[in-house]
């Protein structure tokens, strides 16, 4: 089912989210739901928090054909050196502004998948890309966060406008 994305600045994008207990079927609804709201977006990836559950769950699939999907629940990133790569980072919690953020570019992430057995990777690319920014919205943060005060109050603006001829 497709669940409805907040967009900022919705103060509940800001929740940290509680990790997981038990990985029972219905996470895996909420996982299979995650990732038709995804898709149909379409993004390359979507953390809880932004349909407003606040649990530590992320999907992602950087593919072109939507042939790898990812589940990570209660990841976890550990940085495996100090090297820092740079990247134009979208939002669909912030539609249509693409903004520069770096971010470490290796990196470990250990997490639980989808049946509860834990896993780690060192993803390369897009990919260490995306599980950062995902990781940053189970913990309240959003991309804007990472670029200068003038740039965020500029998007605010323009989404509190978008928001209000949304509700005429
Ligand atoms: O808000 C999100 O978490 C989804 C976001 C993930 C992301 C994109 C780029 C860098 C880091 C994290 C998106 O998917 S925004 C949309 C997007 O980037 C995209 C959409 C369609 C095809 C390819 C990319
Ligand atoms: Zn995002």
């Amino acid at each position: 089912a497709l669940l409805p994305i907040l967009e900022f600045p919705d103060p509940r994008l800001r929740t940290v989210a509680k990790p997981v207990t038990e990985v029972d079927d219905k996470i895996r609804q909420l996982v299979a739901d995650m990732f038709d709201t995804m898709y149909d977006a379409p993004g390359i990836g979507l953390a809880a928090s932004q349909v407003n559950v606040h649990k530590r769950v992320v999907v992602i699939d950087v593919s072109e054909d939507k042939s790898q999907p990812l589940v990570f629940i209660n990841p976890e990133i550990e940085v495996l050196d100090p090297e820092v790569s740079e990247y134009d980072e979208g939002c669909l919690s912030v539609p249509g502004f693409y903004e520069t953020v770096v971010r470490p570019n290796h990196i470990r992430v250990k997490a639980l998948d989808r049946d509860g057995n834990p896993f780690e990777m060192e993803p390369q690319g897009l990919l260490a890309v995306c599980i950062q920014h995902e990781l940053d919205h189970l913990n309240g943060k959003l991309f804007v966060d990472h670029i200068s005060p003038l740039k965020r109050t500029r998007i605010r603006a323009k989404m509190d406008k978008k928001h209000k001829a949304e509700a005429r």
